[in-house]
C-alpha cells in the first residue's frame, strides 16, 4: 500500500493534475507540507491521549500521507527510510 501511496504522490508531483489535493500541496511548497506534518503530528499525540483509537488511527493515516508527501518533495525515496529501520532492526538483532 505505502509503495502503491508513494507511486501516486510522484505522479502527482510530476503531473500537478488539476484539483487533486496533493497537486494543492506541492503547489504550495514546502513551509505548507511542513505546517501539515506539524499539525497533523499534534492530532496524533491528541487522539492518544484521549485514548480514542479511531481518531488515532485516522491522525495517523493522515501523519504518514504527509511525511510522504515530504519525502517526495524533499526528493527522498520511501526505501531509504525502509533501509535505514531494516539496518536499525538487524543490527538490534544482533546486539540480543
Ligand atoms: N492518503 C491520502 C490522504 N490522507 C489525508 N489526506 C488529506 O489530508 C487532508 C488532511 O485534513 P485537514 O483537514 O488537516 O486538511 P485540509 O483542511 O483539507 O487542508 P488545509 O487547507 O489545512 O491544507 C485532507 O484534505 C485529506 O483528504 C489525503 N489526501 C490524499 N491521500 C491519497 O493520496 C493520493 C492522491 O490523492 P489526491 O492528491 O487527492 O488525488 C490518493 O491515493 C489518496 O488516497
Amino acid at each position: 500500500m505505502l509503495n502503491q501511496l508513494e507511486a501516486v504522490i510522484a505522479q502527482r508531483y510530476a503531473e500537478r493534475p488539476e484539483g487533486a489535493y496533493t497537486t494543492y500541496l506541492f503547489e504550495k511548497g514546502v513551509d505548507k507540507i511542513l505546517k501539515k506534518v506539524g499539525e497533523e503530528t499534534a492530532e496524533v499525540i491528541i487522539a492518544a491521549k484521549n485514548k480514542d483509537n479511531d481518531e488515532l488511527r485516522c491522525e495517523t493515516s493522515d501523519l504518514i500521507f504527509h511525511l510522504m508527501v515530504l519525502l517526495r518533495e524533499r526528493g527522498m525515496p520511501l526505501d531509504d527510510v525502509m533501509r535505514e529501520l531494516g539496518h536499525r532492526h538487524n543490527k538490534s538483532k544482533q546486539s540480543s
